[in-house]
């Protein structure tokens, strides 16, 4: 499968800017290269403009989903939508939707960890529905946002329903861009499985994101990354078959003892 992963640069504050530049984008992906699943960060509607999300956030996808819809039936390409801020009845959430290559939406997803140090939960419910697994072209696949990546249960819970690939959608600061790679090869290690990530680029009121989206094989080797802190566009193709080689090679599935320290039963 061939990814497009787009490490945006958002204009704050501005969704219609970033639906068009997105727009633009998509098209011109599809016109270079051969294309399967784009992949694109989060809250790429509104970056973090948190106090003004009142104002910005899309209303039950109402705007995100038939656009996003448009782009994949158009080009007849799977995406991964990153996240928008995205009212429901019971507040703003920081929503992901995914579209098969028909235009399907085919999965959805509310981050369930919110990030104290930015104070989004003055402003954003997490997430209350389990992260689940969905398929593109028949590839297992699921997705976590941002600070999720920080909490080991959620990608082991997505490798036990057999994910062979995770996403992790992200706007992630500079000041811990440790944080952002070793975590990143932890996940991709201990679930052997692939890792691609979409983090954004550029500023938001004095913060500058990491950049450096990146893709990691089961092995945890680093496959390609972008540039730290510049928009850019990565292009990978991934080998499916390293999935199963690694999980022969180390069997950690079959070696786990969850009765002694909790965690699901295995399809990986
Ligand atoms: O966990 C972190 O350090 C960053 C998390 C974050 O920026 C986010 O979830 O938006």
């Amino acid at each position: 499968m061939n990814f497009s992963i787009y490490q945006m640069d958002v204009i704050v504050a501005n969704p219609d800017q970033n639906r068009h530049k997105i727009a633009n984008w998509v098209k011109k992906q599809i016109n270079h290269k051969q294309v399967d699943t784009i992949v694109l960060p989060e809250m790429w509607n509104t970056g973090y403009a948190l106090d003004q999300l009142e104002e910005l956030a899309d209303d039950e996808g109402r705007q995100t989903i038939p656009f996003l819809s448009e782009l994949a039936e158009k080009y007849n390409v799977n995406i991964i939508g990153g996240s928008v801020a995205n009212r429901k009845k019971d507040g703003i959430f920081n929503s992901s939707f995914v579209f098969n290559r028909c235009g399907e939406l085919i999965y959805q997803y509310d981050k369930i960890h919110l990030v104290p140090m930015l104070d989004e939960p003055k402003y954003l419910q997490g997430g209350n529905v389990k992260a689940e697994i969905f398929q593109l072209d028949g590839i297992k696949i699921g997705l976590i946002i941002c600070y999720d990546l920080r909490f080991p249960e959620i990608t082991r819970s997505l490798a036990l329903q057999g994910a062979e690939v995770i996403c992790v959608l992200a706007q992630w600061p500079a000041s811990r861009k440790e944080h952002w790679i070793y975590l990143q090869h932890a996940r991709a290690i201990e679930n052997q499985c692939f890792i691609i990530s979409a983090n954004s680029s550029g500023t938001c009121n004095g913060t500058a994101f990491a950049g450096e989206s990146m893709v990691i094989d089961p092995s945890g080797k680093l496959v390609t990354k972008g540039p730290a802190e510049q928009e850019t566009t990565i292009n990978t193709m991934i080998n499916l078959n390293k999935v199963a080689e690694t999980r022969q090679a180390i069997p950690i599935f079959s070696s786990r003892v969850p009765h002694l320290y909790g965690g699901g039963n295995s399809d990986a």
